[in-house]
């Protein structure tokens, strides 16, 4: 497969024997060598949003990307009027190497699994206690998906002055997440919000949760410069409010220790896309579970009769409910987004 994304001055460097010595000679210069690094903000249709040192830029892909996805996260190459000036318009040359990748569900308006964000290192999967009620099967997805994409995920639980949280978190105890317990009370009183920004430091964190669940109380509270990114996004698209589906990433405020993070909104995206999630994968998040199944027959699913990991758990390997959570979490590839 050809690789794209990374773009190595090797390839533009000719080596040949030269008479007055071996050192390698630059015959063509890299291409697009004074092209700045950007982060991609935020998409709207074809127009991209691209932090550039401090600056907000728009631009479009250029044509020698091909058909290659440019989404939220990329880390890329731009070219062209930098000056993030209004009507200027740079271009994409180049997108880095993903260290991960995030896809949204498939759709009735569109029957792929696409990726929306690249980079990420956290899933905040936002579940309010009560009103609405939890969703467990919804929960499982998004960690089928965490897992799947190399992210760590990040229980948030909202609305705390409504129902006490230990029900669910008896659930999810096996996995052994990280979570963190909060309201629009404790997020408006600050120290609140300093918890939850605690365990996004430095991380680039996505945020997914169904409508309703304070998402953008949360939102809002960690990024009080979210209304102000906002705005810039809807000068560049013309619009009243950010109402695309595209992801959008907010920075965190700097901390005293200097390290601070993004966090990635997720508006409209209601679960992450299960069909390309392979068993192996999953299992790689229960190391524990995972040497067990070195004994599993070939393409073992983990749930069938000659599943190795029965015995391994018998054995008392590890903990059944370790066991019983991953074949939870596994059958949920098979259900639907609805359940
Ligand atoms: N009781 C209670 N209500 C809350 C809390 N956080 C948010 N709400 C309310 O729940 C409703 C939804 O909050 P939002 O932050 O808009 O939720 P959202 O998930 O962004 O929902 P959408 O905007 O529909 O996507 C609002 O009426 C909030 O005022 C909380 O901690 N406790
Ligand atoms: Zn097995």
């Amino acid at each position: 497969m050809r690789r794209y994304g990374k773009h190595t001055d090797e390839d533009d460097i000719r080596v040949r024997p030269s008479r007055r010595g071996t050192r390698p000679r630059t015959h063509t210069r890299p291409k697009h060598e004074d092209a700045a690094e950007g982060l991609v903000l935020t998409v709207d249709r074809g127009r991209l949003t691209v932090l550039v040192e401090d600056r907000t830029v728009t631009a479009m892909k250029a044509r020698e990307l091909g058909r290659k996805g440019v989404v939220v996260g990329d880390r890329v190459a731009v070219v062209g009027d930098l000056t993030g000036a209004r009507d200027t318009l740079a271009r994409i040359v180049r997108v880095e190497e993903r260290t991960s990748v995030l896809r949204r569900t498939a759709d009735d308006n569109d029957p792929y699994e696409r990726i929306i964000v690249a980079n990420a290192d956290q899933l905040a999967i936002v579940t309010a206690l009560a009103d609405p009620e939890p969703r467990p099967r919804m929960i499982d997805r998004c960690l089928v998906a965490a897992f799947d994409a190399g992210l760590e995920p990040l229980l948030v639980l909202t609305k705390s002055d409504l129902a006490p949280a230990a029900p669910l978190l008896d659930v999810y105890a096996p996995l052994g997440l990280r979570y963190v317990v909060t309201s629009r009370e404790e997020l408006a009183a600050g120290p609140g919000t300093d918890a939850v920004r605690e365990l996004m430091r430095g991380q680039v964190t996505v945020c997914v949760g169904h409508s309703g669940v304070g998402k953008t109380t949360l939102v809002n509270a960690l990024v009080p410069e979210r209304q102000r990114a906002v705005g810039i996004v809807n000068a560049v698209t013309g619009r009243g409010r950010h109402t695309t589906t595209s992801a959008l990433a907010l920075p965190l405020p700097p901390s005293a220790s200097g390290a601070n993070g993004w966090v990635i909104d997720t508006p409209g995206v209601r679960s992450f896309g299960l069909n390309h999630v392979q068993p192996a994968r999953v299992i790689q998040a229960f190391p524990d579970l995972a040497e067990g199944a070195e004994g599993c027959p070939r393409g073992c699913g983990h749930n069938e009769p000659d599943c190795a990991l029965d015995q391994w758990v018998a054995e008392g390997h590890a903990d059944p409910a370790r066991l019983q959570s991953l074949r939870r979490l596994l059958e949920t590839r098979e259900s639907r987004e609805e359940d």
